[in-house]
């Protein structure tokens, strides 16, 4: 390789996968209306991180990442790994899947159930890009199947093993095939909670320790959030936020992602102007409402419509009555109900025709019935355009 290439190629293997203006759309219209399944994706999978497509059923996770494994052509648009070009609608480019550097996890594992548990690991060894031949492929699927504890069932049937066992055995064997990019379609839903919540950790540690980057799909927003380097949130085909998963709770974007990744007290804005302090003053059901967040970042475009937003666990409530009155951004309220949950009480307090969540100190004596003050801290509120 001459230098001048070599530099060429360690610039662009950068990201492990680049993906521009994707869309795709199937002959039958999608069932949300929408003339396109996904519809100019763009997003990155730097090297070795771990990204999660997220959102709700038949927004286009799967068809995304059948894209990216060549399993689906899309009509628009480029996917680019390691810098080279995989696929290019413009120019009909488009490599095969088993010639991608990409190693697959479906849903149901793939195992062979006919193989033994080390012939199913190392059948990349056997029969993918980079084949090997002779006792060398035992010893590389047993020391990767040691990795994964399953070392002492190598000589089982495949069928002989449990399902968590099984999604270890998919993984050991996507590893092998040495990927630049895991591609994982919803890997632990065919498992019960505490086994998914062990092997989601266990996943990730892989993950790192190998270095290679993964593309998750999930409809589970706690498991996104528990996994991710990045999430991508998709809604009917398009993307609606990507960021990392602590700024998609603090920062959502659209009332979409603030209802999606946790819950969220969204009030309807009746209309909005530049308040105090750079903030954003709104006029919604529950009076006025002074926002110090946005959902746009530095430009906020002004309109009749969007959202307040603001997550149970930012209400603040104290006792109400006679004495207590209301400030700014303060409402009076009655508890409608209140719900103990050990650390915690969630209260659904109704304040004129609105119902507010909050999430408060377990201890206080707030029962139903009971007159309140609820305030919303500007710092903590947030004015959402859409
Ligand atoms: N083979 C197909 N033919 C026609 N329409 C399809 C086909 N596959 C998917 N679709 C449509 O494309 C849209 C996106 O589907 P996709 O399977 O990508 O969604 P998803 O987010 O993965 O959903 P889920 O979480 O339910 O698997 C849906 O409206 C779906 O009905």
């Amino acid at each position: 390789m001459t230098e001048s290439k070599g530099k060429v190629m360690a610039r662009e293997a950068k990201n492990s996968i680049t993906i521009s203006g994707l869309r795709k759309s199937y002959e039958q219209p999608s069932k949300a209306g929408s003339a396109y399944a996904i519809d100019d994706i763009s997003f990155e999978v730097p090297q070795g991180q771990f990204v999660t497509l997220l959102g709700p059923s038949g927004c286009g996770k799967t068809t995304t990442l059948r894209c990216v494994a060549g399993l689906e052509q899309a009509s628009e648009g480029r996917i680019e790994m390691g810098g080279e070009v995989m696929f290019d609608a413009r120019t009909k480019q488009h490599v095969r899947p088993e010639d991608r550097p990409i190693a697959m996890v479906p849903q149901s594992y793939g195992i062979w159930p006919h193989m033994r548990v080390i012939d199913n690991a190392a059948f990349p060894l056997r029969h993918g890009r980079n084949r090997r031949k002779g006792p060398e492929v035992r010893q590389r699927a047993l020391e990767m199947l040691e990795q994964v504890g399953l070392a002492a069932m190598a000589d089982r049937w495949a069928t002989q093993l449990s399902g968590g066992q099984q999604q270890r055995l998919a993984l050991a064997r996507a590893l092998l095939g040495d990927p630049q990019v895991l591609l994982l379609d919803e890997p632990l839903s065919n498992l019960d909670a505490k086994l998914r919540a062990k092997l989601r950790q266990e996943l990730r540690s892989f993950q790192e320790r190998f270095g290679v980057a993964a593309l998750y799909v999930t409809h589970d927003q706690s498991e996104a959030l528990a996994l991710s380097d990045t999430v991508i949130v998709m809604n009917q085909g398009r993307i609606e936020q990507i960021d990392r998963p602590e700024r998609l709770y603090d920062h959502p974007r659209s009332s979409f992602v603030a209802d999606f990744i946790g819950s969220a007290n969204l009030f309807p804005v009746r209309d909005a102007s530049s308040g105090p302090g750079g903030g954003v003053l709104t006029k919604t059901d529950i009076g006025p409402v002074l926002c110090a967040r946005t959902g746009q970042g530095e430009e906020v475009r002004y309109h009749d419509g969007g959202f307040v937003c603001v997550r149970p666990e930012d209400v603040g409530v104290r006792t109400g009555g006679t004495g207590a009155t209301p400030g700014d951004n303060e409402f009076a309220g009655v508890v409608e109900s209140a719900e103990y949950l050990g650390d915690r009480l969630e209260l659904v307090i109704r304040t004129g025709d609105v119902a507010v969540t909050a999430s408060t100190r377990a201890g206080q004596n707030l029962r139903p019935g009971g007159e309140v003050v609820i305030r919303l801290d500007p710092a903590s509120t947030s004015y959402l355009a859409s």
